[in-house]
C-alpha cells in the first residue's frame, strides 16, 4: 500500500499534505521536489507534512517545503488548509510559534503570530531601516519567513521577483510581494515566492504586505488583500498578532504508486 496524500488549495495556492502523525515520514529533498513536480509528480506550490506536536498546547506539528526542497517557516494558505483538514479548532505548531485556528461559515481564521520587524530576524545581511529598504524603497518583515513588500505594480512580479528573491541583502533569500494600494482598507497583491516562483496567492505574504503597508501609514491595520483568485482579510491586531481569514478547499486524496516512490531512491551501487 503506497503513501497516501491529500491535495488542497487556498485561493489557488496549492498543497500536497502528507500525514506523518501515525507513521513518521522520511523526506529527502529530492522526494520533496518530485512530489511538487506538476508533470512527473503530484504537483503543488508547497509540500506540507503533519507530525505529532512536541510543544504543550499544540495539536499538530506542521512543516512547509518549497518545490526546490527548501523549508519555509510559515505558510498561511496551507495553515488554513491544515485547520480545515483536521476540523475543530486545532492549534498548529510551526516555526513561528503556536498558531490558534478557528472556522466559521466556510472560512478559516489563523492567528499567524507576530511579525518580526528588526533586520536580524528577517534576516537581512546588514542593519537597515526595514520600513524603507534600499531596494526599490520596499519594506521587509518576517512572518516566520522572510518577505519584502514593494509598493508598485503587481505586473512587475514576474520580472523583478526572481531578481530580488536572491538579492545578497537576503541571506536566506526572500518572498517578494508586489502590493498595489487601492484604498486605506484594500490592497492588491502578487507574490514571487522564495523557492516556488509566482503563485496565485500567498497567505504569509498577505500578512507581511498589510504589516509593511500599515507601518508606513498606507493602509489601516485591518485590510482586504485581493489576489488572483480571491481575497483574504488580514488584521494586524493591537496585541501585535496578525489574524488571517480566508477559504480552504479540499480537492482530492490519493495514493502514491510504489514504483514511482522507488524511482527516486538513490541508484543501487
Ligand atoms: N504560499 C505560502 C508562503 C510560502 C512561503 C515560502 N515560499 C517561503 O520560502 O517562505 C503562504 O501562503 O504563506
Amino acid at each position: 500500500m503506497g503513501m497516501s496524500f491529500t491535495k488542497m488549495h487556498g485561493l489557488g495556492n496549492d498543497f500536497v499534505i502528507l500525514d506523518g502523525r501515525r507513521t513518521p515520514l522520511t523526506l529527502p529533498s529530492t522526494l520533496i521536489s518530485r512530489l511538487c513536480n506538476r508533470q512527473r509528480g503530484i504537483g503543488c506550490d508547497q509540500l506540507v507534512t503533519l507530525s505529532p506536536p512536541t510543544r504543550a498546547g499544540a495539536d499538530v506539528l506542521v512543516r512547509f517545503f518549497n518545490p526546490d526542497g527548501s523549508e519555509a517557516g510559515a505558510c498561511g494558505n496551507a495553515s488554513r488548509c491544515v485547520a480545515a483538514l483536521l476540523g475543530g479548532n486545532p492549534t498548529l505548531q510551526t516555526q513561528n510559534g503556536l498558531l490558534p485556528t478557528s472556522q466559521t461559515d466556510g472560512l478559516v481564521s489563523v492567528l499567524m503570530g507576530k511579525p518580526h520587524l528588526d533586520w536580524q530576524s528577517i534576516p537581512l545581511a546588514n542593519a537597515c531601516d526595514t520600513a524603507h529598504l534600499p531596494l526599490y524603497d520596499g519594506a521587509a518583515c518576517s512572518m516566520g519567513n522572510p518577505h519584502l513588500t514593494l509598493f508598485r505594480s503587481i505586473e512587475d512580479a514576474a520580472t523583478l521577483g526572481p531578481v530580488l528573491e536572491t538579492d545578497p541583502l537576503f541571506p536566506e533569500r526572500a518572498n517578494i510581494g508586489f502590493a498595489d494600494i487601492q484604498s486605506p482598507t484594500h490592497l492588491r497583491l502578487r507574490v514571487w515566492e522564495r523557492g516556488a516562483g509566482l503563485t496565485l496567492a500567498c497567505g504569509s505574504g498577505a500578512c507581511a504586505a498589510v504589516v509593511n503597508a500599515a507601518r508606513r501609514g498606507l493602509v489601516e491595520r485591518t485590510c482586504l488583500v485581493s489576489m488572483e483568485c480571491g481575497s483574504l482579510t488580514i488584521t494586524w491586531q493591537d496585541d501585535d498578532y496578525v489574524l488571517m481569514t480566508g477559504p480552504a478547499q479540499h480537492v482530492f486524496t490519493g495514493t502514491l504508486d510504489e514504483t514511482w516512490l522507488a524511482e527516486g531512491q538513490a541508484p543501487a551501487l
